[in-house]
């Protein structure tokens, strides 16, 4: 007989990202951890953290128990729908073009001495040339 898992994407997962409200993705797997969150011993800070996002380094990083693996199972209510991905360069790039266009407006803020500057030494060399006269 088969089995129905229900899928999630990553993007509807990541909604579920307060405290009331936790789910994280590990190995492909959903869990909603929000009855947990108080109880879990390593807080429900670094749990809120992993949320909307792969979770599965953070929680291997952490050296979880074979015991604390076997509780996790228990929050498992579907799995990861990968059939319709977020393409990561499309995010990466719109990521880099924000970053160029915010340093682009620092830049312009820090530097706005130069073009002071410059009208201050024509105006300085324009008199001089002028009294020359
Ligand atoms: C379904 C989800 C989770 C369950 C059931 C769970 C369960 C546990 C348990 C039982 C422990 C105690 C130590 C052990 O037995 O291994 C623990 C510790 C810990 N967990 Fe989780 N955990 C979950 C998710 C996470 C996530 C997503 C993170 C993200 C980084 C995390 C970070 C930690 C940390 C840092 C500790 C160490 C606390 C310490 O030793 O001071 N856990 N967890």
């Amino acid at each position: 007989m088969p089995t129905l898992t229900k899928l999630y994407t990553m993007q509807e997962a990541s909604q579920h990202n307060s405290k009331e409200d936790c789910w994280v993705v590990i190995d492909g797997k959903v869990y909603d951890v929000s009855s947990y969150l108080d109880e879990h011993p390593g807080g429900d800070d670094v749990v809120l953290a992993a949320t909307g996002k792969d979770a599965t380094d953070d929680f291997e990083d952490a050296g979880h128990s074979e015991s604390a693996k076997e509780l996790m199972e228990t929050f498992c209510i579907g799995e990861l729908d990968t059939s319709s991905p977020v393409i990561p360069e499309l995010e990466i790039s719109s990521k880099k073009q924000t970053d160029y266009a915010q340093k682009l407006v620092g830049l312009t803020k820090q530097y706005w001495v130069v073009p002071v500057a410059v009208v201050g030494i024509s105006v300085v060399l324009g008199f001089l040339h002028l009294r020359k006269k």
